[in-house]
């Protein structure tokens, strides 16, 4: 954004308190200095846990900001991210939380104050949006099985960070793995059963953790992509850490993609599902659809 625009605009920060690393510093004063600097107005709203998305509602129409800074986590970002939908209010990112999944993707700095510069200096792009299940907004990553059943562990044991994801990691793969079966309809392609280890359903290229699951992925195509983990060997393991790591894993044998706008999975039995870091009741049913520039995302 030109510094003119910056100078003229309302700007207000949403931030959750709780969140992985909480709040660092004297975020207080940061943004009175940033603000007298550059000139633009600002409000803070705070987090609790309840009834936020009615609050942050409450600012839009008492302050009418030009743009949101989320600060905290994959939850946080995705709360208010629903609320701008289809609204021209600039979205923009300072990652706090234990998950920074979008965040990683748009390579935004987890210091605070050079995330804030860069939300300050960039421009904002249009981004999908995938709609689950009608009602579930996804603006990085959805997932059915091992990593949902991972970020379940994770949340239920109190885990923190990457250390905290890979422990649950080893435990899952040591307890063996447990396949599921599926059929999926997408148009262009015939009804297909299938058998996976994970299905992945991605608007975005890598997981939080930097693992590159949907090297073909872009934020802003129209489409997300479904990565299918078919049962695999165990010493395949070493050759998906390869994969993720170098972008490879779409080459891989035992992986089918799928790109695709809308999109249908029914399970045969239900299995755990998340979307965007949130853990979700086991499901029988995943339909997912693209929302098409959905939301304007600074440093998209
Ligand atoms: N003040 C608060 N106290 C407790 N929980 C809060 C507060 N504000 C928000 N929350 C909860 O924090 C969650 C979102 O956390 P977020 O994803 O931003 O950070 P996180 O550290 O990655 O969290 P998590 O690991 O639980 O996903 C939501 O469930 C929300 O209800």
């Amino acid at each position: 954004m030109p510094l003119n625009t910056i100078l003229k605009s309302r700007i207000l920060f949403v931030i959750n308190p709780s969140s992985g690393k909480g709040e660092r510093g004297d975020v207080n004063s940061m943004l009175t200095r940033f603000s007298e600097e550059m000139g633009f107005e600002y409000a803070v709203y705070r987090t609790t846990g309840k009834e936020d998305e009615k609050e942050v509602k409450r600012y839009l129409e008492k302050f009418q900001p030009h743009t949101i800074i989320a600060v905290g986590g994959d939850g946080t970002v995705n709360m208010v991210a629903k609320i701008l939908i289809g609204s021209d209010i600039r979205l923009g990112i300072i990652p706090a939380g234990s998950a920074n999944g979008l965040a990683y993707n748009l390579g935004i700095p987890e210091n605070f104050e050079a995330a804030l510069k860069k939300n300050l200096q960039d421009a904002a792009n249009p981004v999908d949006v995938i709609k689950m299940n009608g009602k579930h907004y996804c603006l990085h990553l959805g997932d059915i099985g091992l990593n949902a059943r991972i970020v379940k562990r994770f949340e239920k044991e109190g885990s923190k960070g990457m250390l905290g994801y890979g422990k649950q990691l080893f435990k899952e793969l040591s307890e063996g793995k447990t396949s599921f079966s599926f059929y999926i309809q997408v148009p262009g392609h015939r009804r297909k059963k299938m058998k996976a280890e994970m299905v992945v359903i991605a608007n975005a290229k890598s997981f939080g953790t930097g693992a590159i699951i949907n090297p073909t992925g872009k934020l802003n195509d129209g489409k997300f992509e479904i990565i299918i983990i078919r049962p695999y060997p165990w010493w395949f393991v070493a050759t998906f850490i390869y994969a993720f790591f170098t972008g490879k894993l779409h080459k891989m044998k035992y992986i089918r993609v799928y790109s695709a706008s809308e999109a249908r999975i029914t399970l045969l039995d239900p299995q755990e599902f998340q979307v965007d870091g949130e853990v979700l009741p086991k499901t029988e049913l995943v339909e997912a659809e693209i929302i098409p520039a959905a939301l304007m995302v600074i440093g998209a």
